[in-house]
């Protein structure tokens, strides 16, 4: 009772003075923020930060989280950026974001007056809601001079109410010049003040900070004894590792003597409490990776059932459809509908806008609709149907060692021209910065081996308009590749079938094998340069290997697209560029060039003299 009538009277100022002797730094640039602490008798230095507020909206479910992540971003890169252009680490960094939403529309600062003009009439009559996120950076400078950070976030919420406005009345405030720095478009401390009829919560949250729950948060922090008590009551606590970071904070600052045998005593406990606070430290990061790693398939399966059911195309037929025509174009139930279009909402392939209804995201409209140029679908169809039943014998693969990939790929025409469609997919993705990693203008014939639909060869055949290029594949995969012909260069592009380890492969200045080496063991792989080396007779120029896979990195741990697919591909093996290279050097040839791509292909170009 002692603690919890305590906590009623010493809110405000006794917290603030303990942060007296300590260099606390406020990330922000907003005057009224600053009056607002600065009001409360804080001394603070300001340093803006430089992160730009981009973080994607649709990737968090709720407006708050976007804000509270952005407070801390702001935070973290003030804290960061301190010690190298400052010269200084500060004790505590304060970051802080505010936003107004409507209908679930975030609204940011206005562009211009037009822009404003649609923030405020969209306002008009209406109940809004304003939300500042805000994020307390702990900095403890490590006996190794490292620092830790550690972030405490939250948010407060305050409801707003904007009366009727005239047309009169809106472009009058907006021609005040008042609108254009504020989220929502309005200050609710100067003329802005006129238009709200009424507020439900903390009006200098509104001005842009949120004073009381800011002091409150400190005064859970600074003061371990209270944090218990609220603790017995429900209420949250900083956990052990907070304690000990403010315990050292606290040992710089005054009158603090009891601190640290407190504060050790807290044990640790829930991250978040009824005042949305969030308690945040680095192994919360470690938490949130783990659950995305584990929930990872269900990412999967949820894109690769919207593909399959064609909700993007839909989308891009109709877009701003809302759940319930999605469910119906689709022919599926209301209930699962919205679950699917939901999910894709939280994984940033789609966007729910004003009023509820839904649309494509810049991601889904690139890559998940049938027309785009780069669409993966067929990719997705392959992961779907052949490489996610591979997986679930992934166990058996690891124990036995068997090959589950090859027996299935081409067992039927089906299997494998969805197998082709995939490899086509991608290598109109990826191939473009494959062909330009070089300047291969020298090459006058290309034979691209393993070549499956001719995507690259066609790529080539485009980029270097004097160049001729054979694709090479089994009989059954050039069979089929007629389809994927884009017409026009097909006279400096042909087919022939062979397999290229039993038949003699076809002259050509240039040889490439893209996503072919890591299919096979290191004996193949020999056996395969070995051919290549013997076909190439350099007469008057040079003759050219163009290998194109995911080089690893050297020492293996990484990039993790390529240690996947490893996964799946039996006797292969991912493969460094430097174990590349060396496979290719003992068959006469010379590594020239190596093309880390942004790519999803790695290049390497190596020539025969
Ligand atoms: C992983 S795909 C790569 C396709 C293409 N190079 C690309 O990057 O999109 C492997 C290709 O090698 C072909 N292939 C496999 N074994 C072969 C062989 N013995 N002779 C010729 N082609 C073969 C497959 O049919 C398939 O088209």
């Amino acid at each position: 009772w002692a603690a919890l009538a305590r906590r009623r009277t010493m809110v405000l100022n006794p917290v603030i003075s303990k942060l007296s002797g300590k260099l606390v730094v406020l990330a922000s640039s907003s005057p009224r923020r600053l009056e607002i602490l600065t009001n409360v008798g804080l001394r603070f230095e300001v340093v803006p930060s430089w992160f730009k507020e981009t973080l994607n909206k649709s990737l968090f479910k709720e407006p708050h989280q976007y804000a509270v992540e952005t407070a801390r971003q702001k935070a973290l890169e003030v804290a960061r950026r301190m010690p190298f252009k400052h010269l200084k680490t500060p004790d505590i960094v304060i970051g802080a974001d505010t936003i107004v939403t409507i209908d679930g529309l975030i609204l940011e600062k206005p562009r211009d007056k037009q822009d404003a003009y649609r923030m405020l009439s969209r306002l008009s009559g209406k109940e809004h809601s304003v939300c500042t996120g805000v994020a307390i950076v702990l900095c403890n400078q490590q006996e190794n001079e490292e620092t830790e950070y550690q972030t405490i976030d939250f948010y407060e919420e305050t409801r707003v109410k904007f009366a009727d406005l005239s047309e009169t009345m809106l472009w009058d405030y907006i021609d005040s010049g008042e609108p254009m720095d504020k989220a929502g478009g309005y200050g609710i401390q100067a003329l802005g003040g006129m238009l709200v009829e009424y507020i439900h919560g903390d009006f200098l949250n509104v001005v842009g900070f949120p004073l009381n729950r800011f002091c409150k948060q400190l005064d859970l922090l600074f003061n371990p004894e209270l944090a218990s008590n609220e603790r017995k009551d429900g209420q949250s606590a900083p956990d052990d590792s907070s304690w000990a970071l403010v315990n050292s904070l606290s040992k710089c600052s005054e009158g603090q003597e009891n601190m640290s045998a407190a504060g050790s005593a807290v044990p640790p406990v829930t991250s978040r409490g009824p005042m949305n606070l969030v308690i945040e430290k680095v192994h919360t990061d470690d938490l949130k990776r783990i659950i995305e790693l584990m929930d990872g398939f269900k990412a999967s399966k949820a894109l690769f059932t919207a593909s399959k059911m064609r909700v993007f195309d839909l989308l891009q037929k109709r877009p701003g459809l809302e759940g319930a025509e999605v469910a119906r174009g689709l022919q599926a139930s209301l209930k699962g509908t919205l679950c699917l279009l939901e999910a894709c909402v939280s994984l940033g392939l789609l966007e729910r806008k004003q009023g509820g209804v839904y649309e494509n995201s810049r991601l889904s409209q690139r890559f998940l609709v049938s027309d785009s140029p780069s669409s993966l679908l067929g990719y997705m169809a392959h992961s779907d149907e052949t490489v996610w039943k591979l997986f679930s014998h992934l166990e058996t693969s690891v124990r036995e060692g068997t090959n589950l990939q090859a027996k299935v790929m081409y067992s039927d025409d089906e299997r494998k021209l969805r197998f082709m469609k995939a490899m086509h997919g991608i290598a109109e993705v990826a191939g473009p910065a494959v062909i330009t990693a070089f300047d291969l203008s020298r090459f006058k014939t290309a034979c691209d081996l393993g070549g499956c639909t001719g995507s690259m060869a066609h790529g080539l055949a485009k980029a270097y308009p004097r160049m001729s290029v054979t694709v090479y594949d089994l009989p059954s995969v050039v069979e089929l590749s007629g389809t994927f012909c884009p017409p026009g260069l097909d006279n400096r592009v042909s087919f022939v079938a062979g397999d290229f380890f039993k038949d003699r492969l076809p002259k050509a200045d240039l040889y490439i094998l893209a996503r072919i080496l890591h299919d096979w063991t290191d004996d193949k792989v020999h056996a395969l340069l070995s051919k290549i080396s013997d076909a190439c007779t350099p007469g008057k120029l040079c003759c050219g290997l163009l290998v194109s896979e995911i080089f690893l990195d050297r020492d293996r741990t990484g990039p993790s697209q390529g240690l996947l697919q490893a996964l799946g591909l039996g006797p292969g093996k991912q493969r460094s560029a430097g174990e590349y290279g060396a496979l290719l050097e003992s068959h006469g040839f010379t590594v020239s060039h190596i093309a880390h791509t942004d790519s999803l292909l790695d290049a390497l170009l190596c020539i025969k003299d």
